[in-house]
């Protein structure tokens, strides 16, 4: 399980986020949502070791990831598919996804079968040049290439952002997979609204920087939620 309590994020004099507490447990997709620029992203980087936050615990299974790096949070447990996925345009699929097991010991370092069960298409392009994929298929080496860390959470920012639907389904069909195994806990950063309602089971919307709304699926009204990361 992830815990963050009260955390607080600046960029130099500009505070971001104030106060934020997310509790995301394995087997569950935990949605954080939000307009444009309240702090999602910065959520995200916090979390996975990729920017300082000034005050607040992050733990993880009950251990703190004390301002840790990328490559601590990572060995940690934390993986972290990044808002424009980030590949590399130069090196293959298989070389794309192996540059996922910097954070890995040498006897870790193969790619599990069940990388390419689920994702098929990258058996199929093993080597492919990474840029000569569509979005949809550089997002799913992304994915892909985050979960060869075998991750205790699994951090998702805006997987479906200029992708196409039949890719999007395909996407929101392993992450519903994953969660069900149970094993992981997923945060999705996302504002193709329809997608996270149907796939999560707690929300947290964030607006101005701080948390307006924390609950599971049971309680959440629609338009309450709607009206929380749209205006
Ligand atoms: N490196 C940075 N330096 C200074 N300000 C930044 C930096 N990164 C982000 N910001 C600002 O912090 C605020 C929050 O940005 P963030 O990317 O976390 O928001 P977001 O909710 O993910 O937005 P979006 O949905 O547009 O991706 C924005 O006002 C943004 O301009």
């Amino acid at each position: 399980m992830l815990e963050v309590r009260g955390l607080t994020l600046k960029y130099g004099q500009s505070q971001i986020l104030y106060d934020v507490d997310l509790t995301a447990e394995a087997g569950r997709v935990t949605a954080v949502m939000g307009t444009n620029g309240v702090g999602k992203t910065s959520l995200l980087k916090a979390i996975s070791g990729r920017h300082p936050y000034d005050r607040g615990t992050i733990t993880l299974n009950g251990r703190e990831l004390v301002h840790a790096s990328a490559h601590a949070a990572a060995k940690a447990g934390v993986a972290y598919v990044p808002q424009g996925r980030e590949i590399f345009p130069l090196l293959s699929v298989t070389e794309n996804l192996e540059s996922g097991f910097a954070c890995l010991g040498r006897a870790e370092r193969g790619v599990p079968e069940r990388i390419y069960e689920l994702f098929p298409v990258l058996k199929e392009m093993a080597g492919r040049r990474g840029g000569d994929l569509s979005g949809g298929q550089q997002q799913q080496l992304a994915i892909a290439r985050a979960l060869i860390t075998r991750p205790k959470v699994l951090l998702l920012d805006e997987p479906t952002e200029g992708i196409q639907p039949n890719i999007i389904k395909q996407i929101g069909h392993v992450i519903a997979q994953l969660r069900d195994e149970g094993e992981m806990a997923v945060v999705l950063v996302e504002q193709f609204f329809d997608f996270a309602y149907e796939l999560a089971d707690h929300f947290v919307a964030i607006r101005r920087g701080a948390v307006e709304m924390n609950e599971p699926r049971a309680e959440v009204d629609r338009e309450r939620l709607l009206a929380c990361v749209t205006i």
